[in-house]
């Protein structure tokens, strides 16, 4: 069974309550944090993760597309993250912003933007809780999914495996039925979906559907 991440970038923000209760079904709730700096859009933040936390008890996966997540680890895990997910392009030490959320008692991951190699991985996979190979730029939902992007979680799959590690991997953007299918088959354990997820009229279905490809 996949784990299903609904991106609620792509939610009716003056429903959130309604909106996290649509996705009930889900088992994580993934939460896109961008600073207009490091992508050039602006979401929300720790508001947002301190309202949700308060919604429901499923795992939060707070994605930080931010320049600066070393100053910032700590306050999300605060805020409830159970996983807070930097970027390996994003200008602090990747050792550092990992130690701070393990410090700060939360998991950690790491994303790759579709233009970064995926090795640029592997140096830190053994202290990850999770890899996000990224499927679209990041920065906006509702984008078409970049399958150049497919080989890298194949990649990542076979370094996991070669080297004994549990790592799940997520992907993140343009995720749909088809798509979904592809990255599974590819190695992908946690699906993140904004626009599939939300735009259905059945989001149940549409998350058992995404669960069980
Ligand atoms: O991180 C991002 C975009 O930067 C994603 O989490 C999107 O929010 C996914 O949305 P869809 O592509 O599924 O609509
Ligand atoms: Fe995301």
């Amino acid at each position: 069974m996949n784990i299903i991440s609904p991106s609620i970038l792509a939610a009716d923000f003056g429903n959130l309550n309604k909106e996290i209760e649509r996705i009930s079904e889900a088992q994580w709730v993934h939460i896109d944090v961008m600073d207009g700096h490091f992508v050039p859009n602006i979401s929300f933040g720790l508001p947002i993760v301190s309202a949700v936390r308060k919604l429901t008890a499923q795992v939060l996966d707070v994605h930080l597309m931010i320049s600066n997540p070393l100053i910032y680890a700590e306050r999300f895990v605060k805020a409830g993250a159970d996983f807070v997910i930097f970027h390996m392009e994003s200008d602090d030490d990747p050792k550092e912003v990992i130690r701070a959320v393990r410090n700060a008692g939360a998991k950690v991951g790491a994303a790759i933007k579709p233009g970064t190699p995926v090795e640029v991985l592997y140096d830190v996979m053994d202290s990850l809780d999770l890899a996000l190979i990224m499927t679209v730029e990041p920065g906006f939902g509702g984008q078409s999914f970049l399958f150049d992007t497919v080989p890298k979680i194949r990649a990542l799959r076979t370094f996991c495996n070669e080297n004994g590690l549990n790592v799940p991997i997520q992907v993140d953007g343009g995720i749909n039925l088809e798509t979904a299918a592809i990255c599974a088959q590819a190695g992908a354990d946690v699906l993140v979906a904004g626009s599939y997820v939300f735009a259905s009229d059945d989001v149940a279905a549409a998350v058992h559907s995404l669960m069980h490809l």
